[in-house]
């Protein structure tokens, strides 16, 4: 592991990774190759998660390309150094903040979405002028062996290595020091992976889990709700980080939205959902168990019919959750919707804030001021506000989660600042010394007070005002003087 990293961080001291040219077009092989071998990429996709091709394309590849256009298209923009606002002290200086490359970054992904969740954060990082070594989830192993395939087929193969392993190799990788390191999972790996990063004072982006809230208010179009909560919901078989985990709404509600969900689901999914080629299946044994641990001693509304020969499970919905049973102790991450009466938002909210920071939270209301409310007084990574899952397809949007959903953000821009270091630069001339008598020892009092007019603002906006009618009293003087007047 450590030569595999020597050589990578060789590469990066090279400078080959910084010209804004060879980012580019290291960009554009990375756009050939998602388009050139789309099909093996879609097939590795869709044998992991037993996806359709489809889907694989419009949850993953689509996200990708449309990324690496962002990219192309800003970059020039996003390179160039920034000149700042200089003080009375700065101002013959040249001041700007330079972006700069961090060095070597390690890229740990996860396998619900395993293309765009280790492509996506690697279009940031060669974007900011880093070497990257990837690690893909060894759980979606046909997606984590093409990648390991044909990356080197189109990218620079010092400066972009992937490292294929499970959690052997990733420890031994996180042994290593990198100057950045981006995991996507599970929280409780995401404190193992922080641990090994503080050893070396790594900084670290955590794109980790939770259990998203979705608030249905009382006035609501259940139809249209429950559309839109079905769809994020049993997407990938309830596998995403940002789905719904449990819907918060009043008792009285919970039938019409169990009816409305399964017309839904019939819908989307057909008469036999088994068939459906929109419908997944649970990545793998281990998940389908514990998924169906959750089940236990809880009232089924819909759905709960599993197939563990096909680590099937229908779209399902509980009723009447207690809060204290093991579905509302941990996320989901499959296809089952608990739903836990509240008498009302402000109940709604507090069950929200006792609990730890989710990645997103949901709310459902005609009631514009309550959604508000519910953002004003709640946190989360991100917000949808009557959908779901949608502000994950917006690149402005900082996405990332916050306390134990995680930290830092990626997309767009935000992947860019995210894998730079924005150095601020000060260009002085060795002109002027005397200027410089102000800072030199010994101190004094008229030092501290030009001290002050050079550098605290209320100070010398006054002081200036002085100065200015001083300056122009005396031109009248001497305008006067030379009879001008
Ligand atoms: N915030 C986000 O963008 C996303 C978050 N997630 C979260 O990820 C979780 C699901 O993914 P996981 O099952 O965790 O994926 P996983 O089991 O694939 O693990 C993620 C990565 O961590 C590594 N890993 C696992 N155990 C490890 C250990 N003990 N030491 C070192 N490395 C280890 C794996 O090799 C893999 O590369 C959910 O909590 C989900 O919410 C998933 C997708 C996106
Ligand atoms: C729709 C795609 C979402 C990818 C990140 C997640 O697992 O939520």
């Amino acid at each position: 592991m450590e030569r595999e990293v020597q050589r990578v961080r060789q590469a990066f001291l090279s400078g080959r990774s910084r010209p804004l040219r060879f980012r580019l077009q290291q960009l554009e092989a990375l756009r050939r190759m998602v388009q050139e071998r789309e099909k093996d990429i879609l097939a590795a996709i869709a044998a992991d998660l037993c996806k359709s091709e489809l889907n694989a394309y419009s949850q993953e590849v689509i996200t990708v390309l449309g990324e690496i256009d962002f990219m192309l298209e800003n970059l020039p923009e996003w390179v160039t150094a920034k000149p700042v606002k200089k003080n009375l002290l700065t101002m013959m200086d040249e001041a700007y903040i330079q972006p700069q490359p961090l060095g070597v970054v390690l890229i740990i992904g996860a396998w619900n979405y395993p293309f765009v969740l280790i492509i996506q954060p690697l279009i940031g990082a060669i974007a900011a002028g880093n070497a990257v070594i990837i690690k893909p989830s060894e759980l979606s192993e046909n997606t984590a062996k093409i990648v390991a395939k044909l990356l080197p087929q189109y990218l620079d193969q010092d400066l972009y290595v992937v490292i294929n392993g499970g959690v052997e190799e990733t420890t031994e990788l996180l042994k290593q020091r990198f100057d950045h390191i981006f995991y996507t999972g599970n929280t409780a790996v995401g404190k193992i992976v922080m641990e090994a990063a503080a050893k070396h004072l790594t900084p670290v982006t955590l794109e980790l889990g939770g259990k998203s809230p979705c608030y249905i208010d009382k006035d609501c179009d259940l139809d249209i709700v429950c559309r839109r909560i079905t769809w994020g919901k049993y997407m990938n078989c309830g596998q995403t980080c940002i789905a719904p985990d449990y819907i918060l709404c009043e008792a009285s509600l919970q039938s019409q939205i169990v009816w409305k969900i399964k017309e839904t689901v019939k819908e989307f999914y057909g008469e036999n959902i088994k068939e459906s080629p929109d419908y997944e299946r649970i990545i793998n044994l281990r998940h389908f168990k514990r998924i169906l641990s959750l089940l236990e001693g809880q009232k089924i509304a819909l759905g709960g019919e599993t197939d563990e020969a096909t680590r099937y499970i229908a779209p399902t919905v509980l009723t009447d959750v207690d809060p204290k049973t093991k579905v509302m102790q941990e996320e989901i991450f499959g296809p089952v919707l608990p739903i836990v009466p509240v008498k009302n938002v402000d109940e709604a909210i507090d069950f929200i804030n006792e609990r730890e920071k989710p990645l997103a939270l949901y709310v459902f209301s005609h009631n514009h001021k309550l959604i508000k409310r519910m953002i004003d007084e709640t946190s989360s990574g991100g917000v949808t506000g009557n959908d779901v899952i949608m502000h994950f397809t917006l690149n402005s949007f900082p996405f990332g989660g916050v306390g134990s959903s995680g930290m830092g953000a990626y997309h767009g821009k935000h992947s860019f600042d995210t894998f730079s270091h924005q150095r601020p630069c000060l260009l002085k001339s060795l002109k002027r010394e005397g200027a410089n008598k102000l800072r030199y020892p010994p101190n004094s009092q008229s030092k501290v007070d030009w001290g002050k007019f050079f550098l605290l603002r209320r100070f010398n906006k006054e002081k200036l005002g002085l100065l200015v009618l001083t300056f122009l009293g005396i031109v009248a003087a001497v305008l006067v003087k030379a009879g001008y007047y």
